[in-house]
């Protein structure tokens, strides 16, 4: 008996690594010490009240947003450690089912568990207030998906601690996903966290577009909203078709491993090659579904900054939106080796090539909206600039990525690596930085310290080039992706010690960015006016950081950049809604709810039982998330009226707070 629960317990509990019994001792130390924190200051009550159960899409933003930034800081140091290891020829400080699991995780964190929530945080604070809603279509949706992506996010972590990180890659390719290879619980762990809150970003994609739809302030047409919010419509319409392929093939892979289906196995009439199609009609998707958003950011910062209105706004429009059909028709240039043909190759790269002429028009509309602009370069500014060669670089380089028979040798090799970088970190990260940066006075209402933003920007942007440059020559050099060390013979040491430089480089850029976050809160510089930077669209129009109800009375929003065009009209004099004192009415709002936290938890269970097969987990688990929907469609008590004298009085506040 005591040998089976020795047994088990070795099973369960990862041991045996000394840098995994520190992080969980640090994880440990960590939990207790928020507990502590949070019982010693009364502060449960409130964390429930005002957060887990708030509906309110500025809240909800916010928490994504945190979480990405934990996940980032989870990302970057599997990614230091990977380069770690990787710095000197021949080294023994990771294993190499240790390297495999870490680059696996850093892949899956950084994509699913970084870029998705960071974006949809941003999201959540900016499209209501851009387009001049009170919230989104479907609030208590919008806080079931948070907390379905949490838990989902939460579930995939755990295994670090309990059963053992997957290590096949970030998409798992069967057969080594498959249980004769892998059969550990890393594999469900990763199926059920991607599974989990992979719902949560359908759920959310619906939702915002919906809201940009139906939520609009009236006036505003479809050809008048702001580009950010073109952008997140342009990504949800690749989010609500590509996410159910993803939902799908890895219900299949689970079949597979769990009741022994066949799906993906040669034995017994399946294939492979399958997964790989479907999988990637999904990931190629996915990887614009996070830049077009960033795009979108660099849109409303360019146009801010030069003091112009947004060069080719219609065919911005129309380049984000063949780029979301486009993103449907490539998915087999990731496997131009798996010997599909010559005519289907052939297809592939040339409808791949084509991406970059949509791409290439933005970035020709940026520089365009710079040219004879009023120019000024603070740190959202200096991301967006950074972006650009950043970005031409790394799509170049897709293209001849897109090359099929090229491809042959750039394939799964470090020039691959540094391709996508390049994209992922000039692309999707400095946008998403950039748009933090822009849009942080409106979320908190206090700014950030450029001072100290300014040394994160450059210790990332030398770091990057640094990092990443010497991995081009390395892929033509035939070092290959995922091995976890080469002999010395191979020549490849100096480049590799210098890319590693160059990534603790971006590392201390992190540690900056924290640093001014906490300095900033410290210094707490308010943004008394609600438009610091001089801004074009609504968001910029109401105090920071915003009240409840947005806006106290709904905007009329006729014109492109309505909040430039209207502090033009003031500063002539004529403006005619100055003169009209404004007519508030009661406004109706979502009540908050604990649903979707409770809901999601258990979610979080079943997933974890499905993980052990432990199905006397699973099965109440799964009875209590039926509980929680059948609590919910009797629950008629959902929304309350703010009353006007309370938004009276808001309003009175935050004018006194402004002078
Ligand atoms: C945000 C993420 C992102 C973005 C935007 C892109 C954009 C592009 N990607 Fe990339 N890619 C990835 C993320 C991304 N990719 C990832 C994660 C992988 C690997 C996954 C893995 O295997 O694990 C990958 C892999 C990958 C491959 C597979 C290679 C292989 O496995 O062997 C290919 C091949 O065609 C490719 C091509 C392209 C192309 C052509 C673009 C184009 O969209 C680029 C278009 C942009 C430009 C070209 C620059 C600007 C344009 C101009 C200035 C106009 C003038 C230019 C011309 C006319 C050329 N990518
Ligand atoms: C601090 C910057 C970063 C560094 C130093 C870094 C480093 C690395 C390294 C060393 C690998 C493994 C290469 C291999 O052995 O094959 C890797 C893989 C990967 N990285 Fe990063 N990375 C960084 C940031 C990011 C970001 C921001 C993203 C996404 C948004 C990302 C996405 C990926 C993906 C998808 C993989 C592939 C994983 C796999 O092969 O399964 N990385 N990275
Ligand atoms: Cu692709």
């Amino acid at each position: 008996m005591l040998d089976k629960i020795k047994q088990f317990a070795s099973e369960f509990f990862v041991t045996g690594d000394p840098l995994i019994l520190g992080a969980q001792v640090s994880i440990g130390l960590t939990m207790v010490a928020i507990v502590f924190v949070l019982t010693y200051f009364k502060k449960w009550g409130w964390l429930w009240r005002e957060w887990l159960t708030s509906v309110d899409h500025k809240r909800i933003g916010i928490m994504y947003i945190i979480c990405a930034i934990l996940m980032l800081f989870r990302g970057g140091v599997d990614a230091l450690l990977m380069r770690l290891q990787l710095a000197v020829p021949n080294a023994e400080f990771l294993h190499a089912e240790h390297y495999n699991q870490i680059f696996t995780t850093h892949g899956v964190i950084m994509i699913l568990f970084m870029a998705m929530p960071l974006m949809f945080g941003l999201f959540n604070i900016v499209v209501p207030l851009q387009i001049g809603a009170r919230d989104v279509a479907y609030p208590f949706l919008n806080s079931l998906s948070f907390w379905m992506f949490f838990w989902g996010a939460m579930l995939f972590n755990v295994s670090f601690i309990i059963g053992g990180s997957p290590d096949a890659g970030w998409l798992a390719y069967p057969p080594l996903s498959g249980l004769q290879f892998s059969p550990g619980v890393g594999q469900n762990f990763y199926i059920w966290g991607i599974q989990i809150s992979g719902i949560g970003s359908l759920a959310t994609g619906i939702n915002f577009i919906v809201t940009i739809l139906k939520m609009r302030a009236p006036g505003m047409k479809l050809m008048k909203m702001p580009m950010f919010t073109w952008s997140v419509f342009s990504s949800c319409v690749i989010i609500i078709f590509a996410f159910p392929i993803l939902t799908v093939t890895l219900a299949l892979l689970f079949l597979d491993r769990f009741v022994g289906a066949h799906f993906f196995t040669l034995d017994g009439g399946g294939n492979p090659m399958m997964y790989i199609n479907l999988i990637w009609m999904w990931g190629h998707p996915e990887v614009y579904i996070v830049v077009l958003p960033a795009f979108g950011i660099f849109s409303e910062i360019v146009a801010t900054f030069s003091k112009k209105k947004l060069f080719g706004y219609k065919s911005m429009v129309f380049a984000m939106f063949s780029i979301s059909v486009m993103s449907f028709f490539t998915w087999a240039h990731h496997f131009f080796t798996m010997g599909s043909g010559a005519d289907v190759n052939a297809f592939f790269a040339l409808t791949t090539m084509a991406i970059a002429i949509p791409t290439g028009v933005k970035i020709f509309n940026w520089l365009f909206t710079m040219y004879r602009g009023r120019l000024s370069f603070p740190t959202p500014m200096l991301w967006t600039i950074a972006f650009i060669p950043c970005f031409v670089v790394g799509g170049m380089t897709g293209v001849l990525l897109s090359v099929a028979p090229a491809d042959f040798q750039f394939h799964n090799s470090y020039f691959l690596i540094a391709h996508f970088h390049q994209v992922l970190i000039g692309g999707v990260a400095f946008g998403y930085f950039a748009g933090l940066y822009y849009w942080w006075p409106k979320m908190f209402g206090f700014q950030l310290n450029e001072h100290l933003g300014k040394w994160a920007f450059w210790l990332w942007n030398i770091g990057f080039y640094v990092c990443f440059m010497p991995q081009y020559i390395l892929g033509l050099m035939g070092m290959t992706r995922r091995m976890y060390t080469y002999d010395f013979d191979m020549g490849w040491g100096p480049l590799n010690m210098v890319s590693t430089i160059g990534g603790f480089l971006m590392g201390i850029g992190f540690i900056f960015q924290v640093w001014q976050i906490a300095y900033s809160i410290k210094q707490n510089r308010r943004d008394t006016t609600g438009d610091p930077w001089d801004g074009r669209t609504l968001e910029w129009s109401i105090p920071s950081p915003a009240p409840v109800y947005n806006f106290a009375v709904v905007p009329q929003a006729g014109k492109l950049d309505d909040w430039w065009e209207t502090k033009q009209q003031r500063a002539n004099g004529n403006n005619p809604s100055d003169t009209v004192k404004p007519k508030y009415e009661p406004i109706h709002m979502p009540k908050n709810s604990g649903i979707p936290f409770i809901m999601s938890a258990f979610w979080f269970f079943a997933g974890f039982g499905f993980v052990w097969d432990w199905m006397w987990l699973t099965i109440p688990a799964l009875v209590g998330v039926a509980i929680c929907m059948l609590v919910r469609s009797f629950t008629y008590d959902t929304d309350y009226y703010i009353p006007v004298d309370e938004i009276e009085r808001t309003e009175r506040t935050l004018r006194e707070a402004k002078v």
